[in-house]
């Protein structure tokens, strides 16, 4: 898969501004600042329908603006597609070659994406909440209806907690509590099966890479923990009696004390927690490693590697790793973006773009 060109539209620093891609390695260069991370975001935005970095379309707004778009031209299997995200009147619209798609979930995943920054390293160090979204985004983008299945879960979740909290209440029923659970077993399922189904695929992916990435004196190994439990199957047939054992706490407490919104990735260095264990550079190996696997898996499925998103990462890998990507991405020839600050240099890679104040120049 290929991006062409981007258009931004009043999306962060950005008035008006086109850029046209190269096949390869494009490489964005500029002062701290100046709208590189902008240019990642937007292209990110434009294919997830989210910012890594806010939740809220408003901050991704130019300032005093009140609409923005994006516009991207992508090569797929080396046919045509144009895909636009608008935001307008606090509503959000997106477009498949010019047609508007009813549901986010028709759009995401037409073409993939593959973001890495530094800050991913929260994967290893940060709670359960991210290694789940990290899982969620791979399937989002593979299996679209995978993001309906979660916000049916969500709603559940939304409607059972009011519940709890009106127990007191006159109105309070308990057959409705039965039938919340109902819906959260079933949808529930759904979402362990697929974060596990995934969770199995990546270990076959990332135990080579990690090995050679640790010049083969390390292991990894990654583990879906569903309801508590290393076993998905016997999770998945215990789900029903785990939320009957719960309910009388779940009442007393009035919050929801189970269910995949609670699960689990578990990381691990040599047989031992990651989040416990692993260095700062190990950690960069293990989330390297997992983001080179997820290209793998995404090759596999979809005949081509996604695009490859890296913000401000080389400078924060040591030479050894940051060689291995730098041979990865040339020997694939995956169609890479990377940022950098004008103190990096790794010019040579690929085409330069020169980033000031909101405009792009390609070098001549
Ligand atoms: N909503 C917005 N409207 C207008 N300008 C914005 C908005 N959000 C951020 N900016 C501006 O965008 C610039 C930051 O851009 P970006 O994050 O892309 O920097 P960068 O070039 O990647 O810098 P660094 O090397 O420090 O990461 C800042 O000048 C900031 O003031």
């Amino acid at each position: 898969m290929m991006i062409n060109s981007i258009r931004l539209q009043n999306f962060r620093n950005y008035v008006d501004e086109i850029i046209h891609f190269m096949p390869g390695t494009n490489i964005l260069i500029g002062d701290n600042g100046q709208g590189k991370t902008n240019i990642i975001e937007g292209i990110y935005y434009l294919l997830t329908g989210k910012s890594y970095r806010v939740h809220r379309e408003q901050e991704l707004l130019r300032w005093e603006q009140s609409d923005f778009h994006i516009y991207g031209q992508f090569l797929m299997n080396r046919h045509k597609v144009s895909l636009e995200s608008h935001y307008k009147d606090k509503k959000k619209m997106v477009k498949i070659n010019q047609v508007a798609c009813q549901r986010l979930s028709d759009f995401v995943g037409t073409i993939n994406v593959i973001f890495f920054s530094p800050d991913d390293l929260v994967m290893i160090k940060g709670g359960p909440a991210e290694r789940r979204r990290f899982l969620d985004l791979h399937i989002a983008q593979m299996r679209p209806g995978h993001v309906s299945i979660l916000n049916a879960y969500n709603k559940a979740l939304q409607q059972k907690n009011a519940l709890l909290k009106s127990y007191n209440d006159k109105s309070f029923k308990y057959s409705q509590l039965q039938l919340w659970n109902q819906q959260i077993i079933e949808l529930g399922k759904k979402i362990i099966l697929n974060r596990a189904d995934l969770t199995e695929r990546l270990q076959g992916a990332v135990e080579p890479i990690f090995r050679n990435l640790s010049s083969e004196k390390e292991t990894i190994k990654i583990m879906y923990y569903a309801l508590g439990k290393s076993s998905v199957s016997e999770a998945i047939s215990e789900f029903a009696n785990l939320l009957n054992e719960k309910l009388d706490q779940e009442i007393e407490r009035q919050m929801i004390l189970i269910g995949p919104h609670r699960d689990d990735l578990q990381i691990f260095l040599n047989d031992k927690p990651g989040r416990l264990y692993a260095s700062q550079g190990q950690q960069r190996s293990l989330v390297l490693s997992l983001k080179l696997a997820e290209l793998e898996l995404m090759r596999q499925e979809k005949g081509e590697y996604p695009l490859l998103l890296l913000d401000d990462v080389l400078s924060e890998l040591d030479r050894f790793r940051r060689d291995y990507l730098i041979k990865f991405i040339e020997s694939s020839k995956i169609q890479t973006l990377i940022t950098m600050t004008s103190a990096d240099n790794h010019l040579d890679l690929g085409t330069v773009y020169f980033v000031e104040k909101g405009h792009i120049r390609r070098e001549a």
